[in-house]
């Protein structure tokens, strides 16, 4: 690293760290000047994560480039009404065009704003004409709070919109700095770049995964993935089986039910027999598909029974992709990170390849989080670390945490591809991350509201956005925001 940094005095502490310092974080402000590195950083992608970043490297006294492809800020947040079809998709991907979304018109947020919100910069209803004040509010309103996030810390000036990276290379053999090429659309044309680092915050919500049903090939109706589905309309009097019934999978299904014939969401955990849900006369959960025939059936597992089906949707997540990152040879070592059923290795923490660490880090992989919060805490160890403000590990120890944790998943039972699945560990890694850091703790409350609406969800899914019993929660979330206005 030493060679390719500059070394600069940095006489502040890190942005977003100012307001919520511990005890480290004060040992930290007491030698207030601090001789850190600064480096010039790619962050592939403004969404949430890539905002995040930006502002956290910049902080710490970075220099950051942000590459987005697409003509705004938000990322999954933009809502585009257009539901390409697959070929035409590929043919927009090919042409250098921006991915589709996966928004859908009526989604609300599956988490309350002031959970999901960053740290210091509290989610509140927006003020502007239109606005939606609820807790749960629609998709518009995220991309708001995310344009304003942008705003607020100046962070639309470090962005080269349409800009796609298409392929990530090392400058030379010590595989210290990096080459980014990338496609300008405005400008039709195609440049390298060169920097010290790079930060992958490029989504993992883009590319769908499908279940496999046997016999679906010659099964005559139509499938598709929740990643293309917008509105109900094109449902109209159809009989629709939805594989998944976790957050998507629940939504569309409802969305769906106002209009169709009849829908069946199959999902994992269901009894063989099937489910009439309550409140509607044509929305059944079923146990999973067993296979699919020729004559437009579809069967159910464990004995469930069949339906002759128009269309199958996919309701199944989504798969890591980083088509910019050369594929190179797991057995020769020279693979950046290999996609292996949804595990992306290997990983120190989530983030640091250790043989590449500091210089190449993953932001956003964890799922089954509060995401925004996250990405902020996984942005400024980041910083800290390319800064030398935090010290890693040795690429050995790294391994060894890497290869310690999937015996334990192993032992769990846990399958590969929930690796990167923080269900019933991410406060702690949270916290793990903000001691790093020298952040205090995630808020007591914040982790309360968030197993409160998990458990609420789970008994009132028809209800639980928009009736709610954490009074004391939100009081304490409010109080705690009015440091931040
Ligand atoms: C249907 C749905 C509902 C959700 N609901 C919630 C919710 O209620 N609450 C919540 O907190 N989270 C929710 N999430 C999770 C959501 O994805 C995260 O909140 C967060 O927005 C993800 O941010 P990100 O920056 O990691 O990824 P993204 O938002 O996907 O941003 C990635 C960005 O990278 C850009 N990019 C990708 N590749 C390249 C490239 N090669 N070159 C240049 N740019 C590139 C993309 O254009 C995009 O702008 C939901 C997700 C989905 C799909």
């Amino acid at each position: 690293m030493a060679s390719i940094c500059h070394v600069r005095w940095i006489p502040f502490l890190p942005s977003s760290l100012c307001s919520r310092t511990s005890s480290v974080g004060k040992e930290i402000a007491r030698n207030i000047i601090m001789a850190l590195r600064s480096v010039r950083v790619a962050i592939i992608g403004a969404g949430a994560a890539g905002l995040a970043a930006a502002r956290e490297l910049r902080g710490e006294g970075h220099v950051p480039v942000v590459f987005e492809q697409a003509a705004g800020v938000g990322g999954t947040w933009i809502y585009d009404d257009d539901d390409a079809d697959e070929e035409e998709e590929e043919e927009e991907e090919e042409e250098g065009h921006h991915h589709h979304s996966s928004m859908y018109a009526s989604l609300r947020t599956n988490l309350p704003r002031e959970v999901m919100g960053f740290l210091d910069f509290p989610f509140y209803s927006s003020a502007i004409i239109n606005g939606d004040p609820r807790r749960f509010p629609c998709h518009e309103e995220v991309l708001r709070y995310i344009q304003e996030f942008a705003r607020r810390f100046d962070l639309y000036g470090l962005i080269r919109f349409r800009t796609k990276v298409l392929l990530l290379n090392h400058l030379n053999k010590h595989k210290q700095q990096w080459i980014v090429r990338c496609r300008n659309e405005e400008e039709e044309e195609e440049y390298e770049e060169e920097f010290d680092a790079v930060v992958v915050c490029n989504g993992h919500y883009a590319e769908p995964r499908l279940a496999h049903i046997p016999g679906v090939d010659s099964w005559p109706g139509k499938q598709i993935h929740s990643h293309r589905y917008r509105v109900p309309d094109p449902f109209l009097n159809q009989v629709v089986v939805i594989i998944g019934a976790k957050n998507s999978g629940g939504d569309i299904s409802r969305d769906i039910a106002g209009v169709a014939k009849e829908v069946h969401m199959a999902d994992r955990a269901a009894p063989a027999a099937r489910k009439l849900l309550p409140g509607y006369h044509n929305l059944w959960l079923r146990s999973m598909v067993e296979r699919a025939d020729q004559d437009g059936t579809v069967v159910f597992r464990n004995g469930g029974g069949s339906v002759k089906a128009d269309v199958i949707m996919h309701c199944t997540g989504y798969k890591y992709r980083f088509p910019f990152l050369l594929p190179g040879n797991d057995k020769d070592d020279s693979a950046v990170v290999t996609v292996d059923d949804n595990r992306v290795h290997p990983l120190y923490k989530h983030v640091f390849p250790p043989r590449l660490a500091p210089t190449l880090s993953f932001i956003g992989l964890p799922f089954k989080v509060i995401p925004f919060p996250l990405f902020q805490l996984q942005s400024n160890w980041v910083a800290g670390v390319l800064s030398g403000r935090i010290q890693l590990p040795s690429e050995h120890q790294m391994m060894q945490d890497v290869t310690d944790l999937y015996s334990e998943l192993e032992a769990m039972g846990w399958p590969k591809r929930h690796t990167h699945c923080l269900k019933y560990n991410q406060f702690e890694y949270d916290d793990w991350l903000a001691d790093q850091c020298g952040y205090s703790k995630v808020e007591d409350w914040r982790k309360h509201m968030y197993d409160a609406v998990s458990e609420k969800k789970k008994l009132c899914p028809e209800t639980y956005r928009d009736e709610w019993d954490d009074h004391h929660l939100l009081q304490q979330a409010n109080q705690d925001f009015q440091k931040y206005l």
